[in-house]
């Protein structure tokens, strides 16, 4: 299974915390997570490398894509047929999603390092220097925060110590500024660029599946679209069983931060509706799955030019 034409045809991009998981297993039986393009030790071994990762699938799912400086850039030279998706989730979900996922590989790292005691990082403290950094500074997306992407997962984390002493590194919040990684994205020149709702990935997957596949021009694999349960451990996570509507992780997080939070991504949220709903923009993505119904509490409908 040699790369060429058709494999990959579908890159998967981002966002971490979105959903990806969940649609690859519905497009694709190889192998997730396959960091070619963002790790250099890796990219450097060449698209064989590459071929043997992916498993004659012809998916790649690596969520951190999106934010890797070069990471997309080397997969529109190398791979210019395949289409990209991203996923698009609520950035206060996300982000709590991402602490917990976080949380639970920091304690895993620390018991590896015989380290005493349970990692208590809260997330209102992980975030903290980040917050900081946006008020500081009123900037965005990457420059207040050096995000660790280069590596796979395991080398996301500082080898001792707890999560909130991390610092910004993990970009918690800036993972979650869309707008600008979706321009940058398209500034590279994809084949095409598909955004797609995790909320409506989650709350009507087959609808979304079936959407997805006819822009993709893919038949179904047949396998389900399986909502799965959150990576979050228990002390920091009530299960959600799959059954139900997931009920996110906004009231997780204590009234004052979450209206920080809110005011804090209120711009960045009406850049990304623009984008999405080309409000007066130039074109950014070409298609974009889910998000009307889905995410109208998050995402304003083409919203009025921003205040300069
Ligand atoms: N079917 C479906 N559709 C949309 N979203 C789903 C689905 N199934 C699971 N989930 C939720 O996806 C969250 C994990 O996202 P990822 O798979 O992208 O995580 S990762 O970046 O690969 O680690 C994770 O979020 P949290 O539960 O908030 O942690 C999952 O609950």
């Amino acid at each position: 299974c040699e790369i060429g034409p058709g494999r990959p045809d579908v890159l998967i991009v981002g966002a971490v915390k979105a959903g990806t998981t969940a649609l690859f297993g519905a497009l694709s039986r190889g192998r997730k997570e396959v960091y070619y393009f963002n790790n250099d030790d890796r990219y450097e071994r060449g698209v064989d490398f590459y071929a043997d990762q992916l498993r004659c699938g012809d998916v790649d799912a690596t969520p951190l894509y999106l934010v890797h400086p070069v990471a997309l850039q080397r997969a529109a030279l190398d791979v210019p047929w395949a289409t990209w998706i991203v996923l698009v989730r609520e950035p206060v979900d996300r982000a709590f999603s991402h602490y917990n996922m976080l949380l639970r590989f920091a304690a895993n790292e620390r018991r590896r390092k015989g380290a005493t005691g349970p990692d208590d990082s809260e997330f209102e403290e992980v975030i903290a220097p980040e917050v900081a950094c946006y008020h500081a500074t009123r900037a965005g997306f990457e420059d207040c925060v050096r995000t660790r992407v280069g590596g796979t997962f395991a080398e996301l984390l500082p080898p001792e110590g707890k999560l909130k002493e991390f610092g910004a590194l993990n970009g918690l919040l800036s993972q979650g500024m869309m707008a600008p990684q979706l321009e940058r994205a398209r500034a590279f020149g994809p084949a095409k660029l598909l955004a797609v709702s995790q909320r409506a990935l989650y709350d009507d997957g087959s609808a979304v599946l079936r959407a997805l596949l006819a822009l993709l021009g893919r038949e179904p694999t047949g396998a389900p679209l399986r909502r799965y349960e959150s990576l979050s451990d228990h002390t920091h996570f009530d299960t959600h069983d799959g059954a139900g509507p997931f009920g996110g992780h906004r009231h997780r997080v204590n009234a004052t931060t979450l209206a920080r939070l809110d005011a804090l991504f209120e711009r960045p949220n009406r850049a990304l509706a623009r984008i999405l709903f080309s409000c007066g923009t130039t074109t950014v993505v070409d298609a974009t799955v889910g998000f009307r119904d889905h995410d109208a509490h998050w995402l304003p409908q083409c919203p009025d030019p921003p205040d300069l």
